[in-house]
């Protein structure tokens, strides 16, 4: 038996062309280079656990990492709630910490605080491993009224506007996450 056909995505293309750039990867990449600078002092030396959501993040936590100067351990953990949909339900794990957590400082490294659930829920996983201090690194935050209570970012790079974003690793329907800018479709 054949299995049945994937069903296609919406065109990546259109969504560009009925998008608004709003940052470019010259601006994104000036503002991670001083939140690398904020995070450094922050840490006053502390080697933290540097803890990548994937898979949005991933663009963000390499370009980060490269702007901090203090060493710190990679680890990642996968939950994903969108799951290439353009809005969120319940959150999945997909893969926990394996670093042991306890009585280390957490950064806690995404793409974008949106309703604030996925951060929420992997901040307090971070909490019950025994993190001494979770710090929320996020490149952006979207400004609306729907964040949930209790979550805010520690460091965040830019904001913006309540429409759905794609690009610097976050997704349309699973594209353009290589896309080197971010877009709001209109
Ligand atoms: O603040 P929230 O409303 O919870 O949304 C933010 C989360 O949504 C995206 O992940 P997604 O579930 O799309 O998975 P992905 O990282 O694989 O794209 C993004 O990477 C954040 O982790
Ligand atoms: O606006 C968004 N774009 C991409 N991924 C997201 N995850 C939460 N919000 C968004």
């Amino acid at each position: 038996m054949t299995a049945p056909a994937a069903k296609a995505a919406p065109s990546l293309r259109a969504a560009l062309a009925d998008s608004d750039l709003l940052f470019d990867r010259a601006t994104l990449e000036g503002v991670i280079a001083d939140m690398g600078r904020q995070i450094d002092a922050a840490l006053d030396g502390e080697r933290a656990v540097f803890l990548t959501v994937m898979n949005g993040a991933l663009i963000f936590a390499g370009h980060l990492a490269l702007a901090i100067r203090t060493d710190v351990e990679f680890d990642y953990v996968h939950a994903t709630r969108y799951r290439g949909a353009t809005s969120g339900s319940e959150l999945t794990w997909l893969r926990e910490p394996m670093v042991p957590l306890e009585g280390r400082t957490v950064l806690l490294v995404d793409d974008i605080l949106d309703e604030g659930h996925t951060l929420k829920a992997v901040r307090d996983d971070c909490l019950r491993r025994g993190a001494k201090k979770v710090l929320i690194v996020s490149l952006c935050t979207k400004q609306h009224d729907r964040l949930v209570e209790g979550i805010a970012a520690d460091f965040n790079g830019v904001e913006l506007p309540d429409r759905y974003v794609f690009g610097f690793g976050m997704d349309y329907y699973e594209q353009g996450r290589n896309l080197p800018a971010i877009y709001a479709l209109k």
